[in-house]
């Protein structure tokens, strides 16, 4: 299976366990492979017949920076369900990195993958 990839994709959205961080916005930075088959698109050279790593990324921004959840694993799963349902791919990793969460740490967070990669 090949890959389309959004490397370093960061928003500014409501996460976090404590009070205070329901009132202010925080970056999260998602690296995301999807699977698919990308001789398809090579063929034709048609952006109709290619994932639309622009696409992807759009429905992302708006939905990240709406949302308000507590936990990093929410988030992740959400995002995850949306570019599985919503663009038809098999197969997702998705790593979600909340930088400047953990002083020392350059990052702190989650990577899940969904569906089946063959
Ligand atoms: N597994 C997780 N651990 C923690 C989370 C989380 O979302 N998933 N969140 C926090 C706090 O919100 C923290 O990021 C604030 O500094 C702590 N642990």
């Amino acid at each position: 299976m090949d890959i389309v990839f959004v490397r370093g994709l960061r928003i500014e959205t409501v996460i976090g366990i404590y009070e205070w961080e329901q009132q202010v916005k925080q970056p999260v930075i998602l690296d995301i492979e999807m699977g698919c088959d990308v001789a398809r698109g090579a063929a034709t050279d048609r952006i109709e017949d290619a994932l639309d790593y622009k696409a992807v990324s759009k429905r992302l921004k708006a939905f990240v920076g709406e949302a308000r959840f507590g936990l990093v694993e929410t988030l992740a799963e959400r995002c995850a369900a949306i570019i599985r349902e919503e663009f038809g791919v098999p197969w997702v990793r998705l790593s979600l990195n909340k930088i400047g969460a953990v002083s020392g740490a350059e990052g702190v967070g989650v990577i899940i993958e969904r569906g089946r990669r063959d």
